[in-house]
């Protein structure tokens, strides 16, 4: 079954070859699963099912790099102390981790189906998410699997924090051992968060030696609620992303440039930003527009989570992420797609893994129209819904 969307005013394609050009007047095909072609409405082949984009624009899909969907519980108490001047501090973990940990798999499916229904209305196609709320083996093997039926990409998170009332060091052997390989079946990542409070540099490093051994990619939560080492470990340890980073040195915004240079040997680190979080937690905002000046790749993602970001709105993202952290449009635009996309190793095509965040051929056809006649309206009109249809992979969700 193919679809043709035509009469698209502003087509975002994130197609390197093409320079990153938006092309107007434009149309796109999908055929089953795949993007079979792209160009201009008045060279349109025919298809089976045609829809009329009334010259509004078409984007690819929000890749929503970084969630933490598998959780029960609530916060508001927690957000509440935090408005009336209480920091942020990630002792907070452990009310969800008990309140997830008491729940039934039931009420945490209906947790997490009620997040991922709300995040592809809003035109998410692809959610990774991360466990980090159970933390113990069973707990966590149960959050990934929940996980595994709902959302392609899920994350090992269980150096989250130490559970309350658990020994340091058993827990840490858990969390590198046992608990990693009881959970391995159902996760593509393992992530650390290296903060104090959570996990200093020397676990950081057990955490993601451990990961590396097992052939598993990483992601760090770094410099989220002070300086720290969480990119420059992440660099050294080549990590797909590291996210959060409200507080950067000159040497970190140096060390994550280093790797998106031609002669660096491996793929670069995703600086991964999530306004949202420093909102809610009234954090700095990160220094994205240094970050990108000096040629960092930037993701955009929600972090959905109950405790510093409950939104999984990408859209809210982009804005703030134009509006507030002096990113343009594009750049905002092309880092909650095709950004979120590298920091999942998910921007080109394997086999099980078809590649996401660009409308090009052979892409998944994920895909969504706005109800405005240019991206330009995520931050010109915030607020407002503007997600007027959402494809995923071929499959129409609204
Ligand atoms: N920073 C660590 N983890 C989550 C918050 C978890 C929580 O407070 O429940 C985050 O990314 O912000
Ligand atoms: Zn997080």
């Amino acid at each position: 079954m193919s679809l043709l969307i035509t009469n698209i005013g502003e087509l975002t394609t994130n197609n390197e070859e093409t320079d990153y050009a938006r092309l107007h007047d434009a149309a796109v095909v999908l055929e089953g699963e795949t993007i079979a072609w792209v160009g201009s409405a008045a060279q349109a082949p025919a298809a089976d099912e045609r829809v009329d984009a009334d010259g509004c624009a078409v984007l690819p899909g929000w890749v929503d790099s970084h969630t933490h969907m598998v959780f029960a519980g609530d916060r508001t108490a927690e957000f509440e102390a935090r408005l009336a001047g209480k920091p942020y501090a990630a002792g907070g973990i452990n009310v969800t981790v008990a309140a997830t940990r008491a729940a039934t798999d039931e009420q945490l499916r209906a947790t997490l189906a009620r997040l991922v229904a709300e995040a592809r209305a809003g035109g998410t196609t692809t959610i990774e998410t991360k466990t980090g709320y159970g933390l113990t083996v069973a707990d966590e093997t149960r959050s990934a699997r929940l996980a595994a039926e709902v959302v392609e990409e899920v994350t090992f998170l269980g150096a989250h924090v130490v559970p309350q009332g658990t020994d340091r060091e058993a827990f840490l052997t858990s969390v590198t051992g046992p608990m990693l390989d009881a959970v391995a079946p159902f996760i593509s990542a393992v992530d650390v968060f290296c903060e104090s409070g959570a996990f200093d540099a020397a676990e950081t490093e057990r955490v993601l030696t451990a990961a590396r051994s097992r052939g598993f990619a990483t992601h760090v939560h770094g410099n989220q609620l002070g300086h720290g080492p969480g990119v420059r470990l992440a660099v050294e340890y080549g990590s797909l992303s590291v996210d959060h980073l409200g507080f950067l040195s000159e040497e970190d915004v140096a060390a994550l440039a280093a790797t998106w240079r031609p002669d660096h040997p491996t793929r670069g680190t995703v600086a991964t930003i999530l306004p949202a979080c420093d909102l809610s937690t009234r954090m700095p905002l990160a220094p994205a527009r240094r970050l990108a000046d000096a040629g960092v790749v930037i993701a955009l993602a929600s972090n959905c989570n109950p405790g510093t970001s409950y939104t999984s709105s990408m859209d809210f993202c982009v804005a703030t992420a134009v509006l507030q952290m002096g990113l343009s449009v594009e750049e905002a635009v092309r880092a909650a797609t095709l950004g979120g996309a590298i920091a999942l190793d998910r921007d080109r095509s394997r086999p099980g893994r078809p590649r996401v965040g660009a409308l090009v051929v052979g892409a998944r056809a994920d895909v969504q129209l706005l109800d405005a006649p240019s991206a330009t309206h995520l931050a010109y009109r915030p607020g407002m819904p503007l997600t007027r249809s959402v494809w995923r992979a071929g499959q129409r969700l609204r």
